[in-house]
């Protein structure tokens, strides 16, 4: 399975002073936490990683320092995430007929959840890791006035990996550069564009490292997994 690796974004919510994808935990940056679960995997066999230019010295060093057999390809990231998937796609080997996509900041994936998501998406054509939402979530208004309160048994918070045809995830993307939809995750554009995005459930400890607080959790997470 072909898999890309969005890890081009600054960071701005992290307040780091470089993308956090580079940022130190438990001793090793956040991108190699990434990089290692999907060496670890059976079913990922090509990484695509997408980062900025400004970092791609310093990310070329991680993945050379870890020793991967996978092999990883640098690809060049865009203004936002969408572009740098966009991106990501146009890299593609031309065998790549399915693609999982994975934020690199959500470093404490398991292996298994690669799997189980690469083993899925050869009965769909879209999906996503996603777990049932804990808290009860309201829909607000611009004033911050609650206009909703959703069935909670309907919501699920979208993870990554997210999984798609890449025919199909393309054509999506090119429809959403027309039309300028901005989205925030992949899946939104086969919504978007009418088609069936199937979820399968993902790890609550795979959480997005986007805050100084993450960091501390996702710390902590892994100090549990050496024990
Ligand atoms: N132009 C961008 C923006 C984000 N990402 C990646 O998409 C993932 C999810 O994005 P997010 O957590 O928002 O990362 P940042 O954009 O860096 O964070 P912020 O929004 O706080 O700046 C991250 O792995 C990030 O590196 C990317 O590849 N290209
Ligand atoms: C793709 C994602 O991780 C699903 O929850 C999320 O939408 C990424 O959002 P971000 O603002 O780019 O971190």
């Amino acid at each position: 399975m072909h898999l890309l690796i969005p890890a081009a974004g600054m960071g701005r919510r992290m307040g780091a002073d470089r993308n956090k994808v580079l940022l130190t935990v438990r001793g090793r940056p956040l991108i190699a936490w990434t990089l290692l679960a999907a060496e670890a995997a059976q079913r990922i066999t090509w990484i695509g990683l997408i980062g900025q230019p400004v970092d791609q010295a310093l990310l070329l060093e991680i993945f050379d320092s870890l020793g991967l057999t996978t092999p990883v390809h640098f690809i060049a990231g865009g203004d936002t995430r969408q572009a740098s998937v966009y991106n990501g796609l146009q890299a593609l080997p031309e065998e790549a007929t399915r693609v999982l996509i994975h934020d690199g900041a959500r470093c404490l994936i398991s292996p298994d959840l690669f799997d189980r998501c690469a083993a899925a998406l050869e009965n769909c054509s879209g999906l996503i890791a996603a777990v049932p939402v804990k808290d009860t979530i309201k829909q607000v208004d611009r004033d911050l006035k609650i206009e909703n309160t959703p069935d909670r048994r309907c919501l699920w918070a979208a993870q990554t990996p997210q999984g798609f045809d890449v025919a199909l995830l393309k054509s999506c993307h090119s429809k959403g550069q027309q039309l300028q939809w901005m989205v925030t995750d992949d899946a939104a554009l086969f919504e978007n564009c009418g088609l069936p995005v199937q979820v399968i459930p993902g790890e609550e400890t795979n959480v997005k490292v986007t805050t100084p607080s993450d960091l501390a959790i996702a710390e902590w997470i892994l100090s549990q997994r050496s024990h």
